[in-house]
């Protein structure tokens, strides 16, 4: 397979790189630039010297067309307009950034500030949930990778919405991320004499994610709601853990809750339900494609407290994006994936 990769040189295309260089069937993977044509990626990323000593390359979509699988990386409101055109002309297209993901053009704007995509190709998208949504990530020719919270949120959550073990009314999601969430760009919430030593609230009620995830809960688990989340920034690099406080419906118990799980999941390599809290945290999917589920019926309040906890640059980008390419390409799920989380 010949692999492009858009955004090679932000956080998200760095792990693609890592992913993709360990995969049998990859044989050429390029990288491309907007802003640094020519430079050798190498003396950009010292972690790559002897690996990838390759100039970065102009984005031109004569090029890419002759590719087998496009990875675009890129801030939202720039696949938009670069990918229409390459839509249906060879390569299957795998974008990590939100401009595919919403239906409703409306909802995207308002909540991306963004011109959006056109409607036809938006429609053409199809949400690159894994475990969720295989059947048609088959025979995909453009896939809307899905957000890094909303992969930790919909992986926990939806088996029990879909199992009509919760009320999907009333949800409250809770949601941390490392810094790495935020790309490479410095900013203000992410400078590290700011950050470091705080833990901070930021987007209020107004986070990108929020139609993501109420579009997919009714999608995949055929409820309609409006959710309360919020997410906050962690001084750490990686990682994303995140937990939903759920009524559960009356009668329903922790034991119904856990299988509920431990059976949606069987079959799902990636998605892991811990049943010892003690194994839960970051650091335990840190570097991995892993999801670990953790669900824990409070009998008191009856409302169920359930985690999701991932790598933001591995299953929350890179990592499931592979693995999407995997089932385009009738590949085992595991295909250059299969690495043990760093833990230390
Ligand atoms: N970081 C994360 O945990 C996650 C990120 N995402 C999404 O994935 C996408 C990439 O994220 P991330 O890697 O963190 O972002 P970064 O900011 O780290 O990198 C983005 C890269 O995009 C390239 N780029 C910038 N502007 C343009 C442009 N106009 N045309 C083409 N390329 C451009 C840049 O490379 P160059 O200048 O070389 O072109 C840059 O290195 C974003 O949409 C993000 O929201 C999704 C899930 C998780
Ligand atoms: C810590 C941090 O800033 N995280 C980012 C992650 C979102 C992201 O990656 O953007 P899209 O998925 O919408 O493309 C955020 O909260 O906006």
């Amino acid at each position: 397979m010949k692999v492009g990769i858009i955004g090679a040189t932000g956080y998200g295309g760095l792990e693609l790189i890592r992913f993709l260089h360990n995969h049998p069937e990859v044989e050429k993977i390029e990288l491309f630039t907007s802003s640094e044509e020519g430079t050798i990626f190498s003396s950009k990323f010292g972690h790559l010297l002897t690996i990838h000593d390759q100039a970065l390359r102009k984005i031109e979509a004569e090029t890419l067309s002759t590719f087998d699988v496009v990875f675009t990386s890129t801030p939202s409101g720039v696949t938009s307009t670069l990918l229409p055109p390459l839509v249906g002309v060879g390569p299957k297209l795998i974008d990590l950034s939100g401009d595919y993901r919403i239906k409703d053009l409306n909802e995207y704007e308002k909540w991306y500030k963004n011109p959006p995509a056109p409607q036809e190709i938006v429609n053409l998208s199809v949400y690159g949930l894994t475990e969720w949504n295989a059947g048609n990530i088959k025979t995909a020719n453009l896939i809307a990778n899905p957000g890094c919270y909303p992969t930790a949120v919909l992986l926990s959550i939806l088996p029990l919405i879909k199992e009509r073990l919760i009320d999907p009314q009333h949800l409250i999601i809770d949601a941390k991320s490392g810094v790495s969430g935020a790309g490479n760009k410095p900013s203000q919430l992410t400078h590290y004499s700011e950050m470091n030593e705080n833990f901070a609230i930021y987007k209020v009620n107004e986070h990108q994610h929020i139609p993501e995830i109420e579009q997919a809960i009714e999608m995949f688990a055929d409820a309609r709601t409006t959710i309360s989340f919020n997410t906050h920034l962690v001084p750490m690099t990686r990682g994303i853990l995140a937990t939903t406080y759920a009524p559960v419906l009356p009668g329903v118990t922790n034991q119904q809750l856990n299988d509920c799980l431990l059976e949606t999941y069987k079959n799902h390599p990636f998605v892991r339900v811990v049943s010892d809290v003690s194994s839960l945290g970051t650091n335990r999917v840190k570097g991995s494609n892993y999801c670990d589920i953790f669900v824990k019926l409070d009998e008191r309040t009856n409302r169920a407290t359930i985690v999701g906890v991932i790598d933001n640059l591995v299953k929350g980008a890179a990592g499931q994006a592979i693995q999407n390419m995997n089932v385009q390409f009738d590949l085992p799920e595991k295909t250059g994936l299969d690495v043990i989380p760093l833990f230390i």
